[in-house]
């Protein structure tokens, strides 16, 4: 049975549906009422000006905040016909959600520890099979042919771009459903930025995912949908090259043109 809905207007399905969402820090409101999908096999970006909320929406879809005592969600995030504010198995939420952070933060162990590790942690099987997911999943992050003759070398010995890669690498490898990045490039130099943007491309064949960035000519290159918030409300969310060119909201215009933010 499929449970996840079908949007009438655009035919897409809704692998995460966000309702009426709002986040608390102790009595502060950090989200509004905040209602959107999240549409399977498409990368949807979140910008705006910082303290807006996009963080904090990214750890409401894996439930990182509860970490934390005062913080808490009301509302519904609907993922395939369950309520992830009620889950109650988070270890087996963040291998369908996974998370790649702002810095890339490789375990201090060898390459293929990196991502065998994760592997272990959620599945027994024979080395055999570890090694070809081990495999699998740096050819997914691209990182595989600069890597396969020093699997046994320190996560820590690679380049900043590298690492991220690996990160990617270990989050894939557990196969999850959908990958939310958080500002993935913003430790990175160009050229690593663009690897990065490519492999997102590549990556929404298999996976749903979401992205928060600063760089807005980063949420355009690689997103189909882009949901732009302010003071923590979403402001608008649409089709990203329309939200880019001829927005509906008059505070999104004013923020892509950079007159504030
Ligand atoms: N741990 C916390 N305790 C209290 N308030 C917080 C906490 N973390 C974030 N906030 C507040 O919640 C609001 C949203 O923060 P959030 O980090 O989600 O914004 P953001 O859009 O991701 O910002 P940035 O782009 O700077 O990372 C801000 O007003 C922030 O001050």
């Amino acid at each position: 049975m499929n449970l996840m809905s079908k949007d009438v207007d655009t035919g897409l399905t809704e692998k995460i549906s966000v309702s009426n969402l709002k986040f608390f820090y102790g009595s502060t409101l950090a989200l509004k009422n905040i209602s959107l999908p999240l549409y399977e096999r498409q990368v949807t970006a979140f910008i705006g000006p910082s303290g807006c909320g996009k963080s904090t929406l990214l750890r409401v879809l894996n439930r990182m905040y509860d970490l934390y005592p005062n913080q808490r969600a009301e509302g519904e995030v609907m993922f395939d016909g369950e309520n992830i504010l009620d889950m109650k198995d988070l270890n087996l939420l963040r291998s369908r959600i996974g998370m790649v952070f702002q810095k890339p933060t490789p375990f201090p162990m060898t390459i293929y520890e990196n991502i065998a590790f994760g592997i272990r942690l959620y599945e027994r099987l024979p080395k055999s099979e570890v090694d070809a997911r081990v495999e699998s999943a740096l050819e997914k992050a691209a990182l595989w042919k600069e890597v396969k003759d020093k699997l046994q070398s320190s996560g820590l010995s690679l380049s900043g771009g590298q690492q991220q890669r690996l990160c990617i690498a270990r989050t894939v490898a557990i196969r999850p459903e959908v990958i939310l990045f958080d500002e993935p490039c913003s430790a990175l130099d160009p050229i690593s930025t663009a690897k990065i943007e490519e492999l997102i491309d590549d990556l929404k064949n298999e996976f749903t995912i979401a992205i928060v960035t600063h760089n807005m000519q980063q949420a355009a290159r690689v997103s189909q949908r882009t949901a732009f918030m302010y003071l923590g409300e979403l402001v608008e969310f649409g089709v990203t090259q329309k939200l880019f060119t001829n927005p509906t909201d008059k505070r999104t215009q004013d923020y892509i043109t950079g007159r504030f933010g």
